[in-house]
Formats: structure tokens, sequence, C-alpha cells
């Protein structure tokens, strides 16, 4: 379970300046009291426009960031205060995937596996188990240099996944995928919020409409920077009073913009 509690956080941006003067830092409010409760055996998408401020909550989670206020807690341990302990309940898919290009697909995976004081058998036979639920056979045994962005994402996944963490957290994971790349991995991640999968808690970023609603149980919607409604798909549709789900959220997300419109017709 992942509780992210109206938590906050500005950056400082610089502007560009003149020639001979620098530019002056102006404050960038990225996240602004988002919360998100995210509960097991669930698919809870953080949908936003680009800059919304999806990645930065992410990254807040996954102990890379620190937020300016607020609190996050996985499985009731704060990232804050334990961050070791709350990192070991999360498997992280961030957008930059890094993966070692002279190690094989299960070199990655058992690598990581060990990072996690497993022992190399486990690590092993995990690797074998993720391979068969993510289709990737045909790619454990070859190095990663030269990996179509779909095989990257699913060793990168595989070995997010490897110390088999109750909670799951990817930033924007269809990125780049073709429709059979995506078609499973949504496969993949509605089993493991299933009981035989073992009811993982899983929270995802997202920009795309049709990604929510065909996997989110439960959607927070973002724009700038806030958290601005939370529900299911039908609960949002009915916020609305929208018939399609694309315009649920530009009416939530965007309510000025929506008026502006009006204001024009
Ligand atoms: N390190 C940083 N320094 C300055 N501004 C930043 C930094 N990181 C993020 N921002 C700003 O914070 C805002 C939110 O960015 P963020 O990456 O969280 O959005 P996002 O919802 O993930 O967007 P996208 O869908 O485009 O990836 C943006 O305006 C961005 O420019």
């Amino acid at each position: 379970m992942i509780s992210i509690d109206q938590v906050s956080k500005t950056f400082s941006a610089r502007s560009a300046g003149g020639w001979f003067a620098r530019g002056r830092k102006q404050p960038v409010h990225a996240v602004q009291n988002v919360s998100v409760q995210a509960a097991n055996g669930c698919i809870t998408g953080l949908l936003g426009a680009n800059g919304a401020g999806k990645t930065t909550t992410l990254r807040m989670l996954g102990g890379l960031l620190l937020p300016d206020s607020g609190h996050i807690t996985v499985d009731g341990i704060s990232v804050a205060q334990a961050p070791r302990q709350a990192l070991a309940r999360m498997g992280l898919l961030g957008d930059a995937h890094g993966l070692y290009p002279r190690l094989t697909a299960r070199e990655n995976i058992v690598y990581f596996g060990r990072l996690q004081g497993m022992t190399p058998e486990a690590a092993h036979a995990r690797a074998d188990e993720l391979s068969r639920l993510l289709d990737m056979a045909g790619i454990l045994e070859r190095r990663t240099e030269g990996f179509s962005q779909g095989e990257r994402m699913k060793t990168a996944l595989a070995r997010a996944l490897v110390h088999d963490p109750a909670n799951i957290v990817l930033d924007e994971p269809t990125n780049g995928l073709d429709v059979l790349a995506t078609r499973a991995l949504r496969e993949a991640l509605r089993h493991l919020c299933s009981p035989e999968g073992g009811s993982k808690c899983v929270v995802l970023s997202t920009h795309i409409m049709q990604e929510v609603e065909l996997l989110c149980e439960q959607v927070v919607v973002v724009s700038h920077g806030r958290s601005v409604a939370t529900g299911t798909v039908p609960e949002l549709l009915a916020q609305a009073q929208a018939a399609r789900f694309e315009d649920a959220f530009v009416t939530l997300a965007f309510p000025q913009a929506q008026s502006h419109a009006g204001a024009a017709v």
C-alpha cells in the first residue's frame, strides 16, 4: 500500500539572462499538495498532461527527491525516515531504463537480485519465473546492447520485480511500446494485481486516456502540479458529466480552458 499525503516540490530554474548577466532564478512549483492513496490488489493511475508533475511525484515516492512538505509511506514505512526499508518494498521502473549493455538480460536481472540480498540460486530462479511472465525467453540470454525499446522495458521491469516487491511503481511504462508489447505489459500488471499474482499495489503514471480506461481501477488526475480529481473511470465521467473519458479529463484537468471555450461559443 502506498500513501502520498499532501506532497509538494518546488524547483529553482534559471531564466536565459543576457550576454553578460546570469539569468534570474525562478521557482517552478512542480508539485503542490498532491495526494494519492494506492491500495493493494489495485492499479492506480496518475493521469496528467505533459509537465503536470507526475514524474516529480514518482521520483519523490522512489526516494530520489526529497519533498519540501508532505509525507509518503510504503506499507506504513516512511520514505523520508526509513528509505532503505521503504525501497526494499518497492519495484521502480523509471523513464531511463539504465541497463548494463555488456550483460545479458538474465545477468542484469540477477545482478539486481544480488544487490537486493538474494542468493544466486534464488535470483536465477526468479529470472526464469519473470521471463515466463513477461515472455522473455527469446532475449533472456542475449546481451542487452542493441535491444529494442520493448525488450529494454521488459528487462528493466523484470529487474524491478526481481525481489518480488509488494509495491510496483512505473513511470509512463508504455512509452514507445508497440501494441503487442503494450498488451503483454497490461496482462502482466493485471496478473500481478490478482490474488494469484500476489495482490500487488501498482502505481503508474501516464498521459494516455486509453491506458487508464483499460487498466486502472483508481485514477488520480494531476494538473499543474495538483491532484484535482480522484476516482474510478465511471466516477470521473459522472463528476465531469461527460460521456467520453477524454472529455472528462479535459473538464477536470483544465476547467478554465473549458469555461473560456464555453464563453467563446
Ligand atoms: N530538476 C528540475 N528543475 C526544474 N524544473 C523541473 C525539474 N524537474 C521537473 N521540473 C519541472 O516541473 C514540472 C513537472 O515536471 P514533471 O516531469 O514532473 O511532469 P510530468 O507530468 O512527468 O510531465 P511529462 O508527461 O511531460 O513527463 C515541469 O514544469 C518541469 O519543467
